[in-house]
């Protein structure tokens, strides 16, 4: 057992301890491991140090040690504990006093902004090194954390945040370092992933498919945060933060959900050979002065690689100079995938703990402007429920080409006072498009703009 809180010096460095940790290459006290959480992820934390215990002591070469685990309801301790097979002892529902204990490591699996940011600022005061994954607040606060790892020499891990079980963040942060990334382009929120799965595959409804995803463990504990895209939002800021080595939070992104996607456009896309996802694209202009930033649903015709990732799944594909296309595609929420996440950092930063050393700070060096949505060249593909008369289609051509935007195909659906024209723009600035859709709002030929949706790659028209 280590003696008691580590504090700072003067100066606001912890002292490293690896040097009393080791003597002669024996192992001599365990990393201490205080846990912010258990809930979906934290009980899969615990259970993964539990069956795992001996192969972890082996990689990190020290014993890991759960001094504490923080809850917030004391009533559902003794269930916890009894579930867990761990003393109720080790349970607090007092977080602030868990993470001034002396931990050499906090893992934060609360969620949301505060307190999990006032905790992980405690923790790294007294010196331990943090393994979150909160997305929410690393793209809220990113800046503010890293300042507080760099000041107190200790390490900020958070591949759980993005993405689940999928190596991804360490990727951009270390491996592809070296190179230029253009483009990150995927899905990176399951439960959303799992909706429109369940939509496209079952013909579920919205609510029924939600329900599902959250008893699934797959949804935030307010699953607007899933369905209304700030989920996804966030995770993408945290993607280009890191490939484009820029300062981007979620207020950055430009956002859309997928609660506008009703079945109809399901229905659509299907007649198009295409299917609906939920993407979350970052992209570096083409002169490298400027990066765009938005997740929204897209179609995308079957044959793009995204359009078979179902289920909670998550793909993410990243472009860069010298690389090319790399994929990545793994499960992107539940427990057991975010807590091996979880656990690969732990074992990282429990070993700087051992051998010395810390991993990399924050990339912000370049600082690329963030550029507007409506500068971003997009597709659209727009749905209207026109009165079948004479001229309607001219009129409803026109006021594309009053925008500079070009048609790519027009169909119509019925006749009628049941005519519906299908739109599937060629590519545009997306100020132009929305311009040219509150056109269409006003039209006396257009009775309702049915639908409207950005589309990647080319559909089958
Ligand atoms: N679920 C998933 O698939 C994924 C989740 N994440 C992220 O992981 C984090 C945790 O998610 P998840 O496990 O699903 O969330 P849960 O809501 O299931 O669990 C949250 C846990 O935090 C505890 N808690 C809440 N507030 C406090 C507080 N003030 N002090 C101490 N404990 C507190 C809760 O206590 P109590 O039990 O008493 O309510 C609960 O144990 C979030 O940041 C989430 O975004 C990341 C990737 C995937
Ligand atoms: N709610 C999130 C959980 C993982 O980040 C999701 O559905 O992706």
């Amino acid at each position: 057992m280590s003696a008691g809180p580590v504090l700072a010096g003067p100066d606001g460095r912890i002292p490293d301890m690896s040097a009393q940790r080791r003597k002669g290459g024996e192992v001599m006290a365990p990393i201490r491991v205080g846990l912010l959480g258990c809930g979906v992820v934290g009980t899969e934390v615990v259970r993964q140090l539990q069956t795992q215990a001996d192969d972890l002591t082996q990689r990190v070469g020290a014993p890991l040690e759960l001094v504490g685990i923080a809850v917030r309801r004391a009533k559902r301790i003794p269930e916890k504990a009894a579930e867990l097979g761990v003393p109720e002892s080790l349970f607090t529902t007092d977080s602030a006093e868990l993470v001034t204990r002396g931990c050499d490591v906090v893992v934060e699996v609360i969620g949301g902004i505060e307190p999990a940011r006032s905790l992980i600022l405690s923790a790294m005061e007294h010196g331990a090194s943090v393994v979150s994954a909160n997305k929410a607040l690393l793209a809220e606060d990113g800046a503010t954390l890293y300042a507080a790892a760099e000041k107190h020499g200790v390490d900020l891990y958070y591949e759980a945040a993005v993405a689940g079980a999928i190596p991804l963040l360490r990727p951009l942060r270390e491996s592809m370092v070296g190179d230029q990334v253009h483009r990150v382009l995927g899905i990176v929120n399951g439960t959303t992933n799992f909706i429109l799965s369940r939509m496209h595959e079952t013909g579920a409804g919205f609510t029924e498919a939600l329900e599902e995803a959250s008893a699934l463990g797959y949804a935030e504990a307010d699953p607007s945060a899933d369905v209304e895209g700030f989920d996804a939002a966030a995770k993408a800021a945290i993607l280009a933060s890191l490939a484009f080595h820029s300062r981007v939070t979620a207020a950055d992104v430009y956002r859309e959900g997928i609660t506008e996607v009703s079945a109809a456009d399901v229905a659509s896309a299907r007649d198009m050979n295409s299917v609906i996802k939920l993407l979350a694209i970052c992209e570096l202009s083409p002169d490298g002065s400027t990066i765009g930033v938005r997740v929204h649903p897209a179609m995308i015709p079957r044959s793009h690689p995204l359009a078979g990732v179902g289920d909670a799944f998550n793909a993410v594909f990243v472009e860069a100079e010298a690389a090319g296309q790399v994929m990545f595609y793994g499960r992107g929420a539940g427990g057991g995938p975010t807590a091996s996440a979880v656990l690969g950092d732990l074992v990282a930063v429990a070993r700087h703990k051992v051998v010395g050393g810390r991993g990399p700070g924050e990339s912000a060096y370049a600082q690329l402007a963030v550029r507007p949505m409506g500068e971003t060249i997009t597709r659209y593909y727009i749905c209207l429920d026109v009165a079948e008369k004479p001229g309607v289609l001219a009129q409803v051509a026109a006021a594309f080409a009053e925008h500079g935007v070009s048609i790519q195909t027009v169909r119509q659906h019925g006749h009628a006072d049941d005519a519906t024209l299908v739109v599937v723009t060629h590519r545009a600035p997306d100020s132009a498009l929305a311009a040219t859709v509150a056109h269409l709002r006003t039209m006396d030929a257009v009775r309702a703009v049915a639908s409207v949706m950005r589309v990647e790659g080319d559909l089958e028209s």
